[in-house]
């Protein structure tokens, strides 16, 4: 389903809602909520509401659980981090326990033996279904989505959980959850904005199949749902806004 939403406040207050109701759901039903967040610039004034009123005191925290889409492999202090941004904007913000924080980094460890690291630790938690309860991911201006780059091997997944892989044009390890990962959450919620979205997001939406160059096109739920949830201006070349 897609969302536009006149600006990115609304946009934002729809984000921290579905936080909220997603946690509700999932601690309800099994105790936990297993929540996948997003990095980039898309998310910061979505998870900065969060961590304010009303929103802040309808999630019971020390029920949460924490995890990344994906991440750039720089130390958890770097201004290129996603937990970084996380932290500053969010979590050092509420009172979840530092315990339930699974960052996508480790110092001192080989991105892809991290990366079996991560899948074992998601397969513990998780189960061997490997079903979130809700993954926020972003999308950039190029269709990639989580750290499935176009062109990259990544894309072609169909086992593995969790990749690590060196991207080169940005002469940077990234490690990422996979599509067929990504896919079997109950819920997946891309939070996007702005004029420079309006290709990629046209192409991923309306275009063909082209999955290798506007990796977004991989993410399809199994069981799950997907919501859109983008504002007018990244909204601007859709034919279909209904
Ligand atoms: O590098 C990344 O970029 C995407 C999109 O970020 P944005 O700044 O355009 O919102 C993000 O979803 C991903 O988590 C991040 O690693």
């Amino acid at each position: 389903m897609i969302e536009i939403f006149k600006n990115t406040e609304e946009q934002n207050i729809a984000a921290a809602e579905q936080f909220v109701q997603s946690a509700k759901e999932a601690i309800a039903a099994k105790g936990i909520f297993n929540v996948a967040l997003t990095g980039g610039s898309s998310p910061e004034k979505f998870y900065k509401l969060l961590a304010e009123s009303p929103y802040r005191e309808q999630v019971e925290w020390e029920k949460v659980a924490i995890y990344w889409g994906d991440e750039r492999w720089v130390p958890l202090d770097d201004d290129k981090s996603n937990a970084k941004m996380a932290e500053r904007t969010l979590l050092s913000h509420v009172p979840i326990p530092k315990e339930q924080i699974y960052f996508m980094y480790k110092d001192g460890v080989e991105p892809e033996t991290y990366a079996l690291d991560y899948e074992h630790l998601l397969k513990k938690n998780l189960g061997p279904e490997g079903s979130f309860d809700l993954i926020f991911l972003g999308m950039g201006d190029d269709g990639h989505t989580a750290s499935l780059f176009p062109g990259e091997a990544v894309l072609g997944e169909e086992i593995q959980w969790v990749d690590a892989y060196f991207l080169i044009p940005q002469d940077m390890y990234r490690i990422t959850l996979t599509a067929p990962l990504i896919n079997k959450a109950k819920k997946i919620v891309f939070v996007l904005y702005g004029e420079k979205k309006a290709h990629a997001l046209q192409q991923v939406l309306e275009g063909p199949d082209q999955h290798t160059k506007y990796p977004s096109q991989l993410i399809k739920p199994t069981n799950g749902e997907v919501l859109w949830f983008i504002d007018e201006a990244a909204a601007a070349n859709l034919t279909n806004k209904a």
